[in-house]
């Protein structure tokens, strides 16, 4: 019996950790009437993603499942009710098909994390995942944004409710093109992450989203990283250029993920190369639509859950693409 206790206080105390915003919404809801605890079984040799900062988290919600991470890099993403799930999983072997020829598919699969294949535990069979390269194994204090990108987030598919919903999360949107729904910064002098969730992005506007949203991601130690933001701006380009050569699809409340890394002491280093953060940095100077640096930032396209085909160029990502590049660059102008 104590035992058990003492494994059900580790699990809550993990859990507290990773979903304290999550907690303090409410939105948690792992031990039932009688103490125990409602959660799907874990399996094997995995863990919930720890540096998760939106979507669909392990224990919370009404399936209580979420993305989970193996320690070889990968990190496994349930797939999620019909049609979006089955949307999303169509849509990731499409493009991962090695048999695909189809050129503008074989070059959105650098803009995406790789897909690896789906997996099931024999803990929960039931339960369908989706194998994912994690964007953010190879730092050691990964800094993540998750920026939803597109003036509007419902598809063509979706019922006046889901469109009402929609509508009412985040009006500036309409303005300013994107969405912030989750970041966490690294703080190298207090050694713990400084995060924000969509509730708390909710309550910005089109203006102070990037004078207080994307500059509270982008702040470390009370410094803006214009060095950081320069090489997003060479990494969007690529995705720019993709949007405006592709007339096949069109995304719908996909978002950018941006992973930077935080460990200030290996930034310093590159400082002697480039500056850090001077004022007079605020040319994005791109190497052929690359940044000179280019290991040390990610930017990948994630959550395909809403792909639809078209005949014509995606210009409701594109109109969020370019409402996140104004803000970047006023940033580099502060
Ligand atoms: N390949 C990846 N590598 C690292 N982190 C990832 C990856 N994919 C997703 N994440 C993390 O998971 C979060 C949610 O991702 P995603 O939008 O795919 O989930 P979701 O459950 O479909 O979200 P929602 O249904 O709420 O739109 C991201 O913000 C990011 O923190
Ligand atoms: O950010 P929130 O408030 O948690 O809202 C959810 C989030 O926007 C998801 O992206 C969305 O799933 P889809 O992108 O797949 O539509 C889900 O849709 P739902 O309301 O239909 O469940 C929302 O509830």
């Amino acid at each position: 019996m104590i035992k058990q206790l003492k494994s059900r206080d580790r699990v809550k105390k993990h859990l507290q950790t990773i979903h304290k915003q999550d907690m303090e919404e409410n939105l948690i809801t792992e031990v039932g009437d009688n103490g125990v605890l409602h959660l799907p079984a874990l399996p094997c040799g995995t863990k919930p993603l720890s540096h998760q900062v939106a979507g669909h988290r392990y224990g919370v919600g009404k399936t209580k499942l979420g993305f989970l991470q193996n320690e070889d890099g990968t990190i496994l993403k349930p797939v999620q009710s019909p049609p979006r799930g089955q949307r999303e999983l169509d849509f990731y072997k499409r493009v991962f098909n090695p048999e695909n020829i189809n050129p503008i598919l074989i070059k959105l699969r650098n803009l995406m994390p790789k897909y690896l294949g789906t997996w099931t535990s024999p803990e929960t069979p039931g339960v369908v995942y989706m194998r994912l390269v994690d964007v953010a194994h190879k730092f050691r204090k990964p800094c993540i944004a998750d920026l939803k990108v597109g003036p509007v987030s419902y598809d063509p598919e979706a019922t006046p409710e889901k469109i009402e919903r929609e509508k009412l999360k985040f009006p500036p949107a309409l303005e300013c093109g994107y969405q912030m729904i989750g970041s966490r910064t690294y703080e190298p002098e207090t050694g713990e992450f400084h995060s924000a969730n969509k509730v708390y992005f909710r309550t910005l506007n089109k203006d102070t989203i990037a004078s207080e949203g994307l500059a509270r991601y982008f702040t470390q130690g009370g410094k803006l990283r214009k060095d950081v933001i320069r090489h997003v701006l060479c990494k969007l380009q690529e995705i720019e250029h993709w949007f405006n050569i592709q007339t096949e699809l069109m995304f719908f409340a996909m978002s950018i993920l941006i992973v930077f890394e935080g460990d200030i002491q290996l930034e310093e280093k590159s400082e002697n190369n480039q500056s850090y953060n001077s004022a007079d940095s605020n040319h994005v100077g791109c190497v052929n639509g690359y940044s000179s640096i280019d290991d040390e930032v990610e930017v990948k396209l994630i959550d395909f859950a809403h792909v639809f085909k078209t005949d014509k160029k995606d210009m409701n990502f594109l109109a969020g693409l370019y409402g996140i590049q104004m803000h970047l660059k006023m940033l580099l102008k502060m």
